[in-house]
């Protein structure tokens, strides 16, 4: 306890130190509002900057929010992809042979080589396995009808349609799955009629992308892989789709996928739950094309101009999945979230504007409001307390002038000549140097007051004075000591040159006319007494002012206008 205080009395002298060298009470002041203003803003900035970080968060969250409620859902729909894949090996390992099975593989044989052809096990309870012809297959670079497996695989898939007529179809995310075989048939969850369209169909599965990929010498892996059939400004026919290879005993059977119209993803988009629903949130595939976005209509111009999008690669080329980050750019702010079931990108943009709107937005304004309302009222009070100090200085200032000098001939008064001429006094003895007294009194003044008035004999000490300054040296002083007496002391200086100094003051007190009034003109005169300290071996001043005083007697009694330096 007693260090601590020790502590602040020390903290304490030093504050008091510095304020006492930085003698201007201006300065004091003003350090004083620096420091305050300085104080107050970074508490503003501190406060910003947690703010920044709440904002950051919640940004994040938002974006996050969406791609975990995105990812759930891809997860769950590729879950069951992988599962279908199980279910047509096990069928392919395991084929189970009912009459219902037999029925339909015969008729296969049957209508084979027609054009299209359809076979359902059950109407109710199964999907149909929609087909086209050997003449077609034939024609396929990709396709190949094995006459050793292709009973075996029709067997399977007619299982699997089963299955798939069970899947759960109220989903959040609409989609399509589908299985499409080398062998010239496919089963997909949105059958066709069975109808020509059938060949178009099947046409369009095996010419895509998603199956061409899957052929071993493009997907040596034999991992899942998402493809988009993309057209940029379009959004109505375009795919996103997710493909699995089907491989049983070293032979590629077909490809199982399932793709999401873009508009289901525009939709899950703009109806995914997020925190504070201000801002756009995108999908973009792997080399930044737009997918999909949460608002209805996206802007003409694109969101993002190539530098930008390449400056977004950049950062997110590196990300592993499921990664997260966020970036600046120009006014908007960027979050990114890489998800962890699609090689794509999430991106929420958060514009000034929407920022400005939103609860951060108004705190942040609220704030900085708050921080120009104390500037402001911190400026008011400094400059009000800043004319104070100054009024007050200069009080000070008047007040101690009033107190050393005289108002009227501006010399020193009696009381701060006399501690002045005493300490020159002193000086000179130390330094063993010559030191004078000049006593002058205006000759016969009582009469100018009396013929001319108060004001004029005023006027004439002011004159008298004026000139008695201007004759003296920068280390002499002089002081008004009585009504019209003057007092002078010089350091340094001899009796005889202190005679000269008098005498010279004389002849030019002497030499001009005063105007007092209009048309009157008066020459007036003083008479001087003068003493120094070596002649009496005296530096005490009372005394010499005494003996300068008897001397200036001795002048007046022997007809004024004169210098008297001896008794
Ligand atoms: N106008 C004016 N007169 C002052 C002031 N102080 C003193 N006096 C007047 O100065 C006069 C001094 O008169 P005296 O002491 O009789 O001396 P004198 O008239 O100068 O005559 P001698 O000294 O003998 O030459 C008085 O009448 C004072 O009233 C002042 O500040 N202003």
């Amino acid at each position: 306890m007693i260090a601590v205080s020790g502590r602040v009395s020390v903290f304490g002298k030093a504050i008091q130190r510095v304020i006492s060298r930085l003698k201007s009470p201006k300065k004091v002041v003003n350090l004083c509002f620096i420091f305050v203003f300085f104080c107050s803003t970074l508490l503003t900035w501190r406060e910003a900057v947690v703010l920044e970080g709440a904002y950051v968060a919640g940004q994040r969250n938002s974006l996050d929010n969406v791609a975990t409620l995105l990812d759930r859902q891809l997860q769950h729909n590729i879950d069951n992809l992988l599962f279908y894949r199980n279910a047509m090996l096990y069928a392919l390992q395991s084929p189970i042979s009912t009459d219902r099975t037999r029925k339909s593989l015969a008729d296969f044989d049957i209508f084979r080589s027609q054009p299209f052809w359809q076979l359902r096990l059950d109407l109710n309870r199964s999907l149909p396995l929609s087909g086209v012809s050997d003449e077609f297959v034939a024609s396929g670079p990709l396709l190949d009808r094995d006459e050793k497996t292709i009973h075996t695989e029709l067997g399977s898939a007619l299982e699997l349609s089963y299955i798939m007529r069970l899947s759960d179809r109220s989903r959040t995310l609409p989609q399509r799955v589908f299985y499409a075989s080398r062998s010239g048939f496919f089963l997909t969850s949105t059958p066709p009629p069975n109808d020509s369209k059938i060949v178009s169909l099947y046409q369009r599965l095996v010419v895509q992308p998603y199956f061409s990929s899957q052929a071993p010498q493009n997907n040596p892996n034999r991992s899942l892989k998402w493809t988009h059939t993309f057209e940029a400004g379009r959004s109505a026919g375009q795919l996103v789709t997710a493909a699995v290879p089907l491989d049983y005993n070293g032979r590629w059977y077909g490809v199982l996928a399932l793709d999401y119209p873009v508009e289901s993803l525009h939709g899950f988009l703009q109806h995914a739950k997020y925190d504070d629903h201000a801002g756009t949130v995108l999908l973009y595939d792997n080399e930044l094309n737009p997918i999909a976005s949460s608002v209805e209509i996206l802007p003409k111009q694109p969101l993002f101009t190539a530098p930008e999008l390449a400056q977004i690669a950049s950062v997110v080329t590196a990300a592993k999945q499921g990664d997260r980050g966020e970036l600046r750019m120009d006014s908007r702010f960027i979050t990114w979230a890489k998800l962890n079931n699609y090689d794509g990108l999430l991106v929420k943009v958060h514009t000034l504007e929407e920022g400005v709107q939103g609860e951060f937005g108004r705190i942040s304004i609220v704030l900085s409001v708050l921080w120009m309302l104390f500037t402001l009222m911190l400026f008011v009070s400094w400059v009000v307390i800043r004319r104070l100090v100054n009024n007050m200085f200069s009080l000070q200032q008047t007040l101690t002038w009033r107190a050393n000098y005289d108002t009227l001939t501006r010399l020193y008064n009696r009381g701060a000549f006399f501690e002045l001429a005493r300490k020159l006094s002193q000086r000179c003895q130390q330094q063993s140097q010559p030191f004078s007294v000049i006593q002058m009194d205006l000759d016969l003044f009582k009469s100018i007051n009396d013929r001319f008035g108060h004001s004029s004999g005023d006027k004439v000490l002011t004159h008298a004075s004026m000139l008695l300054s201007g004759a003296l040296r920068k280390s002499d002083i002089a002081g008004r000591v009585g009504g019209e007496e003057f007092c002078i002391v010089l350091p340094d200086t001899t009796l005889e040159e202190a005679t000269k100094v008098a005498e010279r003051i004389r002849v030019c007190i002497n030499s001009q006319e005063l105007l007092l009034k209009p048309g009157k003109m008066v020459q007036i005169s003083a008479s001087f007494g003068v003493s120094s300290a070596f002649e009496f071996n005296d530096y005490d001043f009372e005394r010499l002012q005494i003996y300068a005083d008897h001397r200036l007697y001795n002048a007046k009694l022997n007809g004024r206008n004169q210098v008297c330096n001896h008794d």
